[in-house]
């Protein structure tokens, strides 16, 4: 067994409170050892904490990682306009070296703004599994499926693919990838391939994830054609358990609410992307009183336009109160629970916090900088102040991936102009 002590430092306890500890992690099977005073740990190697904070690896439950070719590509549009007019063209142009380019752009913002983990939902699956195998970083993944636009051979094929892929890589990269089936929408969607692929995914215990509730424009008029609300439908297609997760959750009413808490179904907030799509205001306060399993994710970054998800939680925090107007709503500490445990709930991973027995999955806060001063109250910080480049180092399943804000796994410099080319060419390939 080889060992490392990420040492020096104060660490966020599991019941938010901090302490001055060392934490030791074995670096072969990438789980937290223990938790212990300053100097009672020995360790193989040593990671030098001491001026700042060791907190569980934030995870980002839901995103489209390879989008960040797309970031700044169409802004300033609501959702349907959105994808139809800008993304979903030059999407028609992808190719899996683009997907490769973007998702290790990705890929890189999220370690270095303390991201150990994400939920990614879309195409070319196997070079996103790739990237997450040679970067160290952990991930649920799903191909996604869409019917609408297409005939009925290729839906099936779309449908095929996704369940093809959830079995072919799930537990890959000693288990740091797993997988789930991720049906775009329930509008997006054909009712009878839900009929047909749901029991087949539930049969082999593939967690299922979709966007729903996202807009009053994809609401209404399914509450129109099914006669009943979206969470509803979603029950009756057995769409929603303790396996299953959805994104967004805005235009959710109390019954549905009910319906998330008592089948066990995660919702993951996305309050950067509903802003900037206009899409609304979630209730989180409300799903969070209800009993609901709230995570927390960034989406896409053509719709954020970052992968930041401390600037994600700030976001959480400001809207929670506005959509109230009570400013005690959605408070720091839930915010900081959502984006570890909640999400890491969300996708039943054993990360989230730093605990003796959980993924060595850990991100160091450097405490020094002007605007985390004074420090009265550290998961304030976390919420309201902190911002990603404060993250010194990222740990993932006992990996060092980051150290002294050097990336140990991803040659920086070549990612960004990789990822710059491919863009460029993309979009220029979809204006012809
Ligand atoms: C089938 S792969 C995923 C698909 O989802 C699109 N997408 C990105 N952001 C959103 C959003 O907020 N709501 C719905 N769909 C979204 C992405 O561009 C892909 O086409
Ligand atoms: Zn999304």
């Amino acid at each position: 067994m080889t060992t490392l002590t990420i040492g020096g430092g104060q660490v966020l306890t599991p019941e938010l409170d901090v302490t001055t500890a060392d934490v030791l992690v074995d670096t072969d099977s990438g789980e937290i050892l223990a938790v212990e005073d300053p100097g009672e740990l020995g360790g193989d190697d040593y990671l030098d904490a001491s001026g700042g904070l060791v907190i569980p690896g934030l995870v980002n439950a839901h995103t489209h990682v390879a989008m960040t070719l797309f970031r700044g590509h169409a802004d300033d549009k609501e959702l349907d306009a959105w994808l139809q007019e800008d993304i979903w063209p030059v999407e028609a142009e992808l190719t899996a070296e683009d997907v490769r380019a973007g998702t290790r752009l990705g890929i890189a913002e999220m370690i270095r703004t303390g991201t150990t983990a994400f939920a990614d939902m879309y195409f070319f699956m196997e070079e996103v599994a790739d990237v997450v195998s040679e970067t160290g970083i952990r991930a649920m993944l799903g191909s996604g499926c869409i019917t609408v636009g297409k005939d009925d051979e290729e839906a099936h094929e779309d449908f095929e693919r996704g369940l093809e892929f959830a079995r072919a890589y799930d537990g890959h990269s000693q288990g740091r990838i797993q997988t789930m089936f991720n049906p775009h929408s329930l509008t997006t969607v054909g009712q009878s391939f839900y009929e047909e692929y749901v029991p087949v995914a539930r049969e082999e215990e593939i967690p299922i994830h979709i966007h729903a509730n996202e807009t009053e424009n994809e609401v209404d008029p399914l509450v129109e054609e099914h006669g009943e609300r979206p969470l509803e439908y979603a029950e009756d297609l057995d769409v929603l358990g303790e396996d299953s997760f959805i994104a967004h959750g805005v235009h959710v009413d109390e019954h549905e609410q009910e319906l998330l808490a008592d089948t066990g179904t995660a919702v993951i907030h996305c309050p950067a992307s509903n802003m900037k799509l206009a899409s609304g205001m979630a209730p989180i306060q409300s799903m969070l009183d209800a009993g609901v399993t709230v995570g927390l994710g960034t989406d896409g970054a053509a719709s954020n336009n970052d992968l930041d998800m401390f600037d994600e939680m700030r976001d959480a925090a400001m809207v929670g109160k506005l959509a109230t107007m009570d400013a005690s709503a959605v408070p720091a500490e839930a915010v900081v629970e959502m984006a570890t445990q909640g999400s890491a709930d969300a996708l039943g991973f054993d990360s989230g916090r730093v605990e003796a027995g959980a993924n060595a999955d850990l991100a160091v806060v450097d405490l020094d900088a002007e605007h985390l001063k004074p420090a009265h109250d550290l998961v304030s910080h976390l919420t309201y102040a902190v911002k990603g480049s404060d993250v010194c180092h990222t740990i993932c399943d006992g990996e060092v991936l980051m150290e002294d804000r050097e990336l140990q796994t991803m040659d920086l410099d070549a990612v960004k102009e990789a990822a710059g080319d491919h863009a460029e060419a993309l979009v220029d390939r979809a204006a012809n």
